[in-house]
């Protein structure tokens, strides 16, 4: 099942540099971890925003729940997710 997953990252103005630096060094391997699995299927930073576009390859909403709910910067992150679904018109058999 595919989903579209916004991530707006909310840095607290007096949150600790080293404690936010360590969190973006975990994030960053998580979502290696999850990419090389092919869940975390594609990743875009949004120009002007700390925020990205993702789009996930899982098999519920449970568990896109989990892998999100889970994640080093999730206390930090505004979430939305978007479950998308093949459109008529496209002309691709991979995007299902
Ligand atoms: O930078 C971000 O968009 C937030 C988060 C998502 C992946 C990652 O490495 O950090």
């Amino acid at each position: 099942m595919l989903f579209q997953v916004e991530m707006d990252v909310r840095v607290p103005p007096d949150f600790a540099p080293e404690k936010l630096e360590r969190l973006k060094v975990e994030e960053k391997a998580r979502c290696h971890a999850l990419m090389t699995s092919g869940k975390w299927r594609h990743i875009w930073r949004v120009a002007g925003r700390y925020a990205n576009l993702s789009i996930f390859d899982v098999e519920s909403p449970a568990e896109l729940h989990e892998l999100l709910s889970t994640l080093p910067l999730f206390a930090l992150m505004e979430i939305r997710v978007a479950a998308l679904c093949h459109h008529p018109s496209s002309i691709r058999d991979d995007d299902r």
